[in-house]
């Protein structure tokens, strides 16, 4: 009984007609037909479902950061944040996950790994939208793509044109009055640290990018590491050098301003 509870009645559910059913609106016949072995290789199923579990939720985070993106362009910055948290919580998922790759043992890798050149994740269109994205745009990667559809290239060209995270909270500074030009970013940076009192959302914003960049750099390392298990100095499927190239990329930075700014604090 609701009695005289505040708020909408309670209601209960079960009587449907069984229109809807958990397979269905998860459409899992379609999702779990999705992973299919090329070899016999008993390892092969776990690498699969690994990967596609990546894609999802590369998926999710570029639907989420859209979302942040926009709640920066309209001044919402308490939404923003409620997005990042979500963002967050996500890439750890990310990095912990590796770990159950891990549990694959180099010889058990090597057992279908032959069969998988030239394909590697270089190729992962959603992984380089979100660099984009979050502003990291580097066109040479759009030439590096064999064997990707129109749709996936032109998703690509609308990530290059379309404005970053770092457009968006940009906005969000010149909103409150605070210059954005390349000469004064870094003095509007520093009046945000330094009045909390008056910037406090905008300085913890910041932060929230900031962590954005730092899962993302700490994914990488956890990603090299995982390779050089793997394969060691063995060079990528993919074409590159393997580790060295991947070790080149932990250095990246989606927001180097923000890093900078630690030096003048
Ligand atoms: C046995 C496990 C793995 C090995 C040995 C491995 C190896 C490599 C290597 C060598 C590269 C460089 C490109 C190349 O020449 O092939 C690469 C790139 C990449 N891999 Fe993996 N990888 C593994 C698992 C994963 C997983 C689980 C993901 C998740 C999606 C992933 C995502 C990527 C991405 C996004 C790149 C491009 C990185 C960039 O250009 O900065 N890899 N991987
Ligand atoms: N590039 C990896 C192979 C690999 O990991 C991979 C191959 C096909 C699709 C995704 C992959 N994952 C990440 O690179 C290698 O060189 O062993």
């Amino acid at each position: 009984m609701d009695g005289d509870a505040p708020g909408p009645p309670r209601r209960q559910f079960g009587e449907e007609g069984g229109l809807l059913s958990y397979g269905g609106y998860l459409r899992l016949p379609e999702l779990l037909a999705q992973q299919r072995p090329q070899s016999q290789a008993p390892d092969e199923l776990l690498f699969i479902t690994i990967h596609q579990v990546y894609e999802l939720w590369f998926k999710l985070l570029l639907h989420e950061l859209e979302g942040a993106r926009e709640a920066m362009f309209a001044g919402e910055l308490w939404q923003a944040r409620h997005l990042f948290r979500r963002v967050h919580a996500v890439e750890r998922v990310l990095i912990e996950q590796v770990e159950v790759l891990e549990t694959m043992t180099p010889q058990d890798f090597m057992a279908f790994r032959a069969n998988l050149a030239p394909a590697s994740g270089f190729q992962s269109v959603q992984f380089r939208e979100l660099e984009f994205l979050s502003g990291l745009r580097d066109e040479r990667y759009l030439g590096s793509f064999r064997h990707i559809s129109e749709e996936e290239l032109a998703r690509l060209r609308r990530r290059l044109a379309e404005p970053t995270l770092w457009d968006a909270y940009l906005t969000a500074l010149s909103r409150r009055g605070l210059p954005v030009s390349d000469k004064e970013i870094m003095s509007s940076l520093l009046a945000v640290a330094r009045n909390r009192g008056s910037y406090d959302d905008l300085w913890q914003l910041a932060e929230d990018l900031l962590t954005h960049d730092e899962t993302a750099a700490l994914w990488r390392m956890r990603h090299v590491q995982m390779v050089e298990r793997q394969i060691g100095t063995k060079s990528g499927t993919g074409g590159s050098t393997g580790a060295p190239y991947l070790r080149g990329r932990t250095r990246l930075h989606y927001f180097p301003l923000l890093w900078e700014l630690r030096a003048w604090l």
